[in-house]
Formats: structure tokens, sequence, C-alpha cells
């Protein structure tokens, strides 16, 4: 089951430690089909972030409103799974506890708790069902989180630089495991990321931001087959393509000279 996700010109403007106001979000439009793997990619300060925390309803659009299936976000539902990029898993708890934590804070434990080993499953973690987070790695540490917000069967999942800690290969493994995911849960994927390449390996589109004030200043179409080549012409010509975006944004305007 997967959604359509609204962001209707949304504003958001903070206020910095000196008092200034900082314009995270400008007039901010983007409709996210239903199903679809989308990743968010920009420089430092462009928004990413602010974007995906009023997708999950973890902090509000001073002007402008955000939907999921026409119905506005008000607040934070496990109907829109969040995973940050350092898990955010509980120390205390263990593997299959932490992925069991939503289903006890929503009182629907007894009725799911069978799932439990589905998802355990689901993620590649079979055997670590006992261990603590400092007993795994970081890779696993992350699919703990993914299947903590995927036991509640969300609409969406909106996953905040989940491989930003991990070296390349656990990176690449995670990347591969989420597309699995993505597929066997039909479900929509808003991904946040500084990586190119991963948001071309991943995504049917990409949705690139710009800072001061933090917009959407392109929207691309990845229409290559997967699974996809990073070493691919087209992969290859895509990647240019993107970093030849953030040269030409980032350029200063160049002096007029007048002789
Ligand atoms: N709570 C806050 N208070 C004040 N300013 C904030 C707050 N949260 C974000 N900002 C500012 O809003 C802008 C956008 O921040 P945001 O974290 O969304 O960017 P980002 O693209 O996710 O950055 P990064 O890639 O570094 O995580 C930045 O200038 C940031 O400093």
């Amino acid at each position: 089951m997967s959604s359509t996700i609204s962001v209707n010109n949304v504003n958001r403007i903070y206020t910095d430690a000196e008092g200034n106001k900082v314009n995270a979000l400008y007039n901010v439009d983007l409709d996210i089909r239903p199903g679809e793997f989308i990743s968010i990619i920009g420089p430092s300060g462009c928004g990413k972030t602010t974007l995906l925390r009023l997708i999950a309803g973890l902090d509000k659009p001073q002007s402008g409103e955000l939907t999921i299936d026409g119905s506005k976000i008000t607040d934070v539902s496990p109907e829109r799974g969040y995973v940050f990029q350092q898990g955010g898993l509980f120390p205390w708890l263990n593997v299959e506890n932490n992925i069991a934590y939503g289903l006890k804070a929503r009182k629907v434990y007894k009725k799911n708790k069978d799932k439990i080993s589905r998802y355990i499953s689901m993620v590649g973690l079979d055997g670590f069902e006992r261990s603590y987070p400092h007993q795994i790695s970081g890779g696993m540490a992350q699919r703990v989180a993914i299947a903590r917000a995927l036991i509640n069967e969300p609409k969406a999942l909106l996953l905040d630089e989940p491989m930003g800690a991990l070296d390349s290969f656990t990176r690449a493994d995670l990347q591969d495991k989420i597309l699995e995911l993505w597929k066997e849960n039909g479900i929509t994927m808003i991904l946040v990321t500084h990586d190119i390449d991963e948001a071309i390996y991943l995504s049917d589109r990409i949705v690139i931001m710009t800072p001061r004030p933090g917009k959407i200043s392109k929207l691309i179409d990845v229409d290559l087959p997967r699974p996809r080549h990073r070493g691919g012409s087209e992969f290859l010509a895509m990647r240019k393509s993107i970093l030849e975006h953030f040269e030409l944004a980032q350029a200063q305007p160049q002096p007029e000279y007048m002789i």
C-alpha cells in the first residue's frame, strides 16, 4: 500500500542564534506519486531534512500545506515511517524489542507479534534477535531501524541519510536491500542523501534542492532500467548533468565591466 504525498507552496522560516531569519524552505511544491522512489539531494543547508521532517509531521510550515492521500499532515503517524541517519535505536533494547517497540507503543503487539520474525528475516538479520545495538554493525543497526518502521506497514518510508555514516561496501549492500524492501512492500520511498550516485542508483525521480532560500531547482526522471550499473554510460551521463547543474546553481553572477 502506498500513497500520494503533496507539498503545496510550503514555506518554513527559522530564526538562527543571532536572531536572523533563515528561509529553510521557500514556496516549495512537490507531488510524490504512490509507490514512487524519490531522492532529495543538494548541498548542506538547502532544506532537505526540513522538507522530510515536514512530510513526517515532525514540524509544521508557516504557510502552505502538506497532504497524504488528500488528508492534511498535522502530526507524526506510523503511516509515515522515519529512519534517521544514525538509526536512533534504543540501546537498552535488543534487536527484536527495538523492532517491536512501535507495536507495543500502539498497543497492537499481541495481535502482531508473529510478524516480528518476518521483518527480521526481511532485513536479513536472522540469528541476531537477542543482540543489542552495541553488538551489531552500523549497517545492521540501520536494517533494524528500517524493520522497526516497516513493521507498522507504513504508506511511505522517509529515509534521512540512512547510509551517510556507512563504509562504501556496507552502503552498496544496504542500497540493494532498500530496493528489495521497496519492491516487496510496495510503498513510497523518500530518501535524503548527499550522494548523487546513490540517488541515481535507487530513484525513479531525483529532486535537486539549492540553498538560501531552500527551494527545488530541478526534478529529474531517472528512466534507466533496473538493476542499474554505476559504471554504465547513461548512469555516468546523468551524474555529469547533475554535477553541472550544481556548478551552475552555485556560480556567482559575473561582475559587469564598463570601459
Ligand atoms: N531548528 C532550527 N533552527 C534554526 N535554523 C534551522 C533549524 N533547522 C534547520 N535550520 C536551518 O535551515 C536550513 C536548512 O536546514 P536543513 O537541515 O533542512 O538542511 P539540509 O539540506 O538537510 O542540510 P544537511 O545536508 O547539512 O543536513 C539551514 O540553514 C539550517 O541551518
